[in-house]
């Protein structure tokens, strides 16, 4: 089934569209990259596939028309560029809480929760961090748990926007790495990101909003090169405005 079919696809806010009658097909795969300059839209585009901004054309991902899925959070997991987190929790129960979507409501947290949860922070390298104030950690630190949340509610899809911000080198690359070990276990995977260089590690498609013609190409060495040069430029619609 393709993971993505807009038409027409429209959206903004109050009377300025930022995505103006847009309209492409991504075929069937597991990894989809968005790019684009800042302020193309992309943040935008993830608005609307979560279901947090109306828009009129259609956009069906995986052969269903996004207003009308009623039970996104048990389909789709989100991460979100700005998290923001007011109160003090500890890391462990942070995690623990992406259990939560998919649970009954008067269902607690199990013991084999628990474990999953301890095992997530295990294999992003955190477990220290388990018993910390998330509030107290560095921006790095929170995106690598908010990555072991993502993980524990098992959705078989998953929308990233920008999940390598604030990480050093080497957990850019493990960040890459686990969305490839995903897509190889059958997740789906949806990701906003500026990392164009590491797209090399990847199997699947890309869109570029920056592009004037937007659509949908595979990954290819090619395309990589093609859609660097075009994003190293200034944003063409700026030329045009
Ligand atoms: N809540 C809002 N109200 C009004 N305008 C908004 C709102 N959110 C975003 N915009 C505008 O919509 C445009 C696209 O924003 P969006 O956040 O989708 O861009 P982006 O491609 O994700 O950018 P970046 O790479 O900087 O994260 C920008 O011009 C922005 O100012």
């Amino acid at each position: 089934m393709n993971l993505l079919e807009a038409q027409h696809l429209t959206a903004g806010y109050g009377q300025r569209s930022v995505l103006d009658n847009m309209s492409f097909c991504c075929p069937p795969t597991r990894f989809l990259a968005v790019l684009g300059h800042n302020g193309t839209g992309k943040s935008t585009f993830f608005k609307i596939l979560s279901q947090a901004l109306s828009y009129t054309g259609s956009l069906r991902l995986l052969g269903q028309e996004i207003q009308k899925i009623s039970n996104l959070p048990q389909q789709v997991a989100i991460l979100e560029q700005k998290n923001n987190v007011v109160f003090s929790v500890k890391v462990a129960d942070l995690v623990l809480a992406g259990a939560f979507a998919r649970k009954a409501f008067w269902e607690d947290y199990s013991p084999t929760d628990h474990a999953e949860a301890a095992q997530l922070l295990a294999q992003l390298d955190i477990s220290h961090l388990a018993d910390k104030d998330f509030t107290q950690l560095s921006g790095g630190e929170q995106q690598m748990v908010w990555l072991a949340q993502m993980m524990m509610q098992k959705t078989p899809v998953c929308l990233l926007d920008e999940p390598t911000q604030h990480l050093d080198l080497h957990n850019r690359k493990k960040v890459f790495e686990l969305m490839r070990t995903w897509t190889r276990h059958d997740k789906t995977v949806i990701c906003i990101t500026h990392d164009i260089q590491y797209l090399g590690m990847m199997e699947g498609f890309l869109l570029n909003l920056s592009a004037l013609e937007v659509g949908i190409e595979p990954i290819t060495p090619q395309n990589i090169a093609k859609h660097t040069a075009l994003l190293e430029a200034i944003n063409p619609f700026h030329l045009t405005q």
